[in-house]
């Protein structure tokens, strides 16, 4: 990849696409990178084996034709937005793209403008070697995945849709090579998460009738409220674990563990409930083996003297792949169990199906051997389940083969850098992540029986 790759980055940074809610978002800057993506990638844009559409103003759909009609095409997937940066805390300004010390710092820098400009790179390195692609592919660039993809990712995926299009598979953010985000786990292993959580943002609901603080009845709309949502908090959903992929990963992961922790994942029909017990202790494992309850709004009150008519509370909950959107609904009234507690469902989906991630699985064939190429020193490529969502879901009516995945290494710093303070990605990473999708790419044509047989890889 050339030596400009970082300053592109930089520069894409620099404009604050941020989307602030489903009706809100930055439009300025939304076209402002659609015109910057085609300023620096002239290449291809100009194509001619290579379509691009914008879709619902700001989202971008390329159509890159490959030679060979009769194999199935897979889609590489970005976004352009970000959530808000608020300036306090951060080293240097969120917008700023600034490079200092071999890293591009802001906004962005890990979630998702470095896909959105890797993908577009690698693509323009290969045009530029003269390479036509034989496995046609898309590049779907959507502009307001952050606040949940219903313009962008949706239709383009409708689009796609009306088209007769089926993918063989998709390659979207929500998975990294884990550096260090399991305790006692001090060796990096890359995971591609094969499915991800389910999600039902809740809205609780106490209506009373309101009168002078000074004579105040026995429980208000907020006394009522909170004691609801408490003994939500104060109750987690059931541990799921035992079945399914995380077993699977542990299991494959249990000898780069030290003692004891190697011991207890290779005999997890004994040592099942303690691990499952050890899981709950850290927040990021903890939200692989349950469903997690986040009271994330809390609307009450309308005046110091007032008894508050109405009180209201939004929960996010993300659901384990184990369990359903009726199932947690269902369990909330249980745990609520205050008839005076209304429920309101904003929006909510089930867990996606679990990917394909056997031998004859070619999009998770495809990135294990491009991770154990591009990525020599990781022993572990392993399927997992990503606990945030991404735009991946609008498309899993054209596909069965959804994964997640940013060839980039993930430090616990980089974890909670992400919507949080202090975005930055080396520029080594990104150039190493332009390489990957230069390598994917190419892969995606090999003829597959040459591809060695998973042991041999
Ligand atoms: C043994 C296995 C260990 C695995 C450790 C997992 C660590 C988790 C690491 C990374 C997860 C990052 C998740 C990134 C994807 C989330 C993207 C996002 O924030 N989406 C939003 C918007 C939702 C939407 N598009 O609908 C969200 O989830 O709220
Ligand atoms: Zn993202
Ligand atoms: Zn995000």
């Amino acid at each position: 990849p050339d030596a400009q790759g970082g300053a592109r980055v930089w520069s894409a940074i620099q404009i604050p696409t941020v989307s602030f809610s489903r009706e809100e978002s930055n439009t300025t800057a939304l076209a402002e990178l659609g015109e910057y993506i085609h300023k620096v990638f002239p290449t291809v844009f100009n194509t001619s084996f290579i379509k691009h559409e914008v879709v619902e103003k700001y989202s971008h759909l390329f159509t890159v034709q490959g030679s060979d009609p009769s194999l199935q095409p897979y889609m590489l997937m970005a976004h352009l937005d970000v959530v808000p940066a608020p300036e306090e805390g951060w080293e240097v300004p969120p917008f700023s793209g600034l490079e200092q010390d071999g890293f591009i710092h802001g906004r962005g820098t890990l979630d998702n403008k470095n896909s959105v400009m890797a993908i577009l790179q690698a693509l323009d390195l290969l045009l530029t070697r003269n390479y036509q692609p034989r496995r046609s592919f898309f590049i779907a660039l959507g502009h307001d995945e952050e606040v949940y993809g219903t313009k962008g990712a949706q239709k383009i995926s409708a689009l796609l849709q009306a088209r007769g299009v089926q993918l063989a598979f998709l390659v979207d953010e929500g998975s990294f090579i884990m550096d260090g985000l399991i305790p006692s786990l001090s060796k990096p292993f890359a995971m591609i998460s094969v499915s991800e959580k389910g999600a039902l943002d809740l809205m609780l609901q106490v209506n009373m009738t309101p009168g002078h603080s000074s004579a105040p009845p026995k429980e208000t709309s907020i006394g009522i409220l909170s004691a609801a949502v408490s003994r939500l908090e104060q109750t987690p959903m059931p541990n799921m674990f035992g079945s399914g992929t995380l077993k699977k990963t542990l299991e494959q992961l249990a000898n780069e563990f030290p003692f004891p922790g190697n011991i207890l994942l290779n005999n997890l029909w004994l040592f099942r409930p303690l691990v499952s017990r050890l899981m709950e202790r850290n927040y990021i494992t903890n939200a692989l083996v349950r469903t997690t309850t986040a009271l994330t709004m809390f609307h009450a009150g309308i005046k110091v003297n007032v008894i508050p008519p109405l009180a209201r509370a939004i929960i996010n909950f993300r659901i384990h792949p184990a369990q359903t959107v009726h199932e947690v609904l269902e369990l909330v009234k249980n745990i609520v169990a205050d008839d005076r507690v209304q429920f309101h469902v904003l929006r909510a989906f089930d867990p996606l199906p679990i990917s394909p991630s056997d031998d004859q699985a070619l999009g998770y064939q495809l990135l294990r051997q491009t991770i154990q190429s591009v990525f020599p020193e990781v022993n572990i490529v392993t399927p997992g389940i990503c606990i945030g969502n991404t735009d991946s879901r609008h498309y899993a009516n054209l596909t069965t083969g959804i994964y997640l995945f940013n060839p980039i290494y993930l430090q616990p710093q980089g974890f909670s850098s992400i919507h949080g303070i202090n975005e930055k990605i080396s520029v080594q990473a990104y150039q190493t992540q332009v390489k990957f999708i230069f390598e994917l790419i190419q892969n995606a044509d090999a003829d597959r029986k040459h591809v060695p047989h998973l042991h041999e890889l």
